[in-house]
């Protein structure tokens, strides 16, 4: 049996107990040090105190849902808000968007000179085949004639040397893609990467981010270590004569860009295969000179354009002024980015129950486009579908739900360039095919739904250019106002 321990031998018992041999100024000393020890542990008791009961009492934060399939244009619609409510923030990310707009850049370049391969690969092969079948090489022969793919065969410009040179002229710029992959994302995610890129093309290659405000933290860290020193601002930690930063190559790439971009038999490749890499996301073709130059700087019009995937679900807090005509009163809210993605939508129903708004964007100059991720799926058709399955879902009662008909910029030029919303909407028939008739015709499809399954909740709905600044300032501020007055009708209901 183990013997009876006596209580001075337990090692805490011990450890308070004062030293044996004390002497009386010592023992005051000691007390006076407890003392002082215990007034500050119960100062820091009540403090926390208070703070729980004034966060009992303070108003419940506002929390709004940003949903949408991918590039619909939610991440664009927070950084909005960013603008609004934290333009100090917002202004402080500007070096590590300027590397996502460098990316942007790149990977739009890296898509067409893989179309010039293609097209290469497939005037090859139809000399090779037209050489076999007559026995003899023909350098008359139209360039392709043939399909890499054999299925239907497309109609390829000839490519000239100088398209081939122009392509090799321009490949340091995929080791740029690499390196910039590398610093935005942390290390196990660009293994990933580069593993699943071994087989898909560099239309798929869309590197996402997590959490919005993690990865640019991360980014941050990383030029801070690079520079060794600190900042608010991080455009103060971009090393302009650092010969490894990105730009440096693609400054030095810039006129070859600009080239390949502004080619006709190269617009003409893209036409045949249906490329518009203006409605693209990130797209900055148009402002190569601009965002290739030495020292660029993004500007907030730039941020708003540039394109980063999210996977995760990210929140932000702003301070929101709600008081009218000059009152000084602002509340908390809180505004949840999620990823679009048809494979992240299980991620949102956990959030459905304690929202008071869900902003919903539907794209809807994407009548004539495939979702990424399954191109049998219509990706207007899948945002009828999305919208249906908010609007009558049951834990969403009493959400406010607000629809941003987005992209009408897009959708704008998409019918002027005579693409015909009724070649892919079947019901629109021979409507004119022109913004207005279009944007009252999907309003009303998106009223309609909402209608048959939510019966006569209101239908809180805006044409949205999320990109443009402005408009969308505007806008927001409405939907505050609505969301902020429909909160205090329900807590006189609830109180
Ligand atoms: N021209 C134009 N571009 C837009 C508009 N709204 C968004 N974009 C662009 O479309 C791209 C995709 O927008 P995001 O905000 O990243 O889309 P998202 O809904 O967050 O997408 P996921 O993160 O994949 O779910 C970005 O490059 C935006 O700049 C718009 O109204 N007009
Ligand atoms: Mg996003």
């Amino acid at each position: 049996m183990a013997p009876r321990r006596h209580k001075d031998d337990d090692p805490l018992t011990r450890a308070i107990a004062p030293p044996p041999n004390e002497t009386s100024t010592e023992r005051e000393l000691r007390m006076a040090v407890e003392q002082e020890a215990k007034r500050v542990s119960d100062a820091i008791d009540d403090e926390l105190n208070r703070q729980r009961i004034a966060e009992k009492k303070s108003p419940r934060p506002i929390k709004i849902l940003l949903l949408g399939q991918s590039e619909s244009g939610k991440s664009t619609t927070l950084k909005n808000f960013q603008l609004m409510h934290s333009p100090k923030a917002f202004h402080a990310e500007k070096a590590s968007w300027r590397a996502v707009i460098q990316l942007n850049v790149v990977q739009s370049i890296h898509a067409i000179l893989d179309l010039i391969s293609t097209a290469h690969t497939a005037s090859n092969a139809a000399s090779s085949s037209a050489s076999t079948s007559s026995g003899h090489a023909s350098s008359s022969l139209p360039s392709s004639l043939y399909s890499p793919t054999g299925t239907t065969p497309k109609e390829y410009p000839p490519l000239t040397p100088d398209h081939l040179k122009l392509k090799m002229r321009l490949a340091p710029l995929i080791q740029v893609e690499a390196a910039l992959i590398r610093k935005l994302l942390p290390l196990d995610q660009v293994e990933v990467l580069a593993r699943s890129n071994l087989t898909s093309s560099p239309f798929n290659q869309e590197i996402s981010v997590n959490s919005s405000a993690g990865w640019k933290t991360a980014f941050n860290r990383l030029l801070r270590n690079a520079n060794g020193r600190d900042s608010c601002d991080s455009i103060d930690l971009i090393n302009w004569s650092d010969p490894d930063d990105p730009g440096v190559i693609l400054h030095a790439c810039s006129d070859d860009m600009i080239k390949l971009w502004a080619d006709p038999t190269i617009r003409k490749l893209m036409a045949v295969e249906k490329m518009r890499p203006e409605e693209m996301a990130g797209f900055f073709l148009d402002a190569l000179h601009r965002v290739t130059s030495p020292k660029y700087i993004p500007t907030d019009d730039d941020i708003l354009r540039a394109r980063l995937k999210t996977v995760g679900v990210s929140e932000h807090r702003f301070q929101v002024k709600t008081g009218h005509l000059g009152s000084s009163m602002s509340s908390d809210w809180r505004v949840f980015d999620v990823g679009g993605q048809r494979s992240l939508l299980a991620a949102w129903v956990p959030y459905f129950d304690d929202m008071n708004a869900i902003l919903f964007l539907a794209p809807i100059s994407c009548f004539d486009q495939v979702l990424q991720e399954d191109p049998n799926v219509n990706r207007l058709a899948d945002s009828f579908l999305l919208w249906k399955s908010i609007v009558s879902n049951p834990l969403l009662k009493k959400t406010d739900l607000v629809l941003f008909l987005n992209k009408c910029d897009i959708l704008r030029t998409k019918l002027e360039s005579g693409i015909r919303l009724g070649d892919y909407i079947t019901s629109y028939g021979d409507r004119p095919n022109d913004f207005e008739s279009a944007s009252t015709y999907l309003r009303k499809k998106f009223a309609g739904l909402m209608k048959e399954h939510a019966g006569d909740r209101p239908f809180y709905c805006h044409f949205t250019s999320v990109t443009d600044t402005q408009s969308t300032a505007l806008i927001l501020q409405n939907v505050q106002d609505v969301i902020v007055r429909d909160n205090l009708k329900r807590s006189a209901l609830v109180g």
